[in-house]
């Protein structure tokens, strides 16, 4: 199961250290997470670099990609099928959120797996992300997915052995909140404990 440490901002390098697959940067500006305007990405990052999004213009999200080298768009918002379909035309990689606290819709689901990399499933409350809340991911099993998913929402080093006990296995994890000092700082302890406890 690969891993995906989202919400850097101030202790990348350190992060790299534990090495996860993929790292999330959010450039939506009402989080407290938020890189910032004029953001100085560090260079040669390993992982396969996120930039996530909330009901952003295509344009906006388009230079942000060209501008940070963004491998994957991870769209955390309402973005339609349409929407999707425009940034697929432009190769883009791309992670849809769904909120796997309310009930999933297997057509909804299937209208979007042709334009899309990844399902995510995150726990969306009033905040859009990083709410620290975990949802019932048994829910998941009940779907036939057509692309691979990534599981979020409230993920730590207590409910992270509950995962594996999942019928449709995640392609990956993506924690966030329940492993930071303060928004943006990553604690590094908690994240090694994490990628031990995973192998
Ligand atoms: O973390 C944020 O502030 C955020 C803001 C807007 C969209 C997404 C955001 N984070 C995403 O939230 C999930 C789950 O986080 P948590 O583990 O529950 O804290 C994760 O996918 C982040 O990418």
């Amino acid at each position: 199961m690969k891993l995906k440490v989202c919400g850097l901002r101030d202790n990348v390098d350190e992060v790299e250290g534990v090495d996860p697959d993929f790292m999330g940067f959010i450039f939506y500006p009402k989080s407290p997470r938020f890189v910032g305007e004029d953001y100085l990405m560090p260079k040669g990052i390993r992982a396969k670099k996120v930039g996530v999004f909330v009901n952003q213009s295509i344009e906006e999200v388009m230079s942000l990609k060209q501008k940070y080298q963004l491998d994957y768009l991870q769209l955390h918002g309402d973005e339609s099928v349409d929407y999707c379909v425009e940034l697929k035309a432009v190769d883009s990689k791309i992670i849809k959120v769904f909120a796997g606290n309310k009930p999933l819709n297997q057509e909804v689901l299937d209208s979007y797996a042709e334009f899309i990399d990844f399902y995510l499933f995150d726990t969306k409350l009033d905040k859009h992300g990083g709410n620290g809340v975990a949802f019932d991911w048994t829910t998941i099993d009940q779907l036939r997915l057509k692309k691979p998913y990534i599981l979020s929402g409230g993920i730590g080093l207590e409910n992270v052995g509950e995962v594996s006990r999942s019928v449709n296995k995640p392609f990956a994890i993506d924690v966030n909140s329940k492993f930071e000092i303060s928004p943006g700082l990553k604690d590094l302890e908690k994240l090694k404990e994490l990628k031990t406890a995973i192998q």
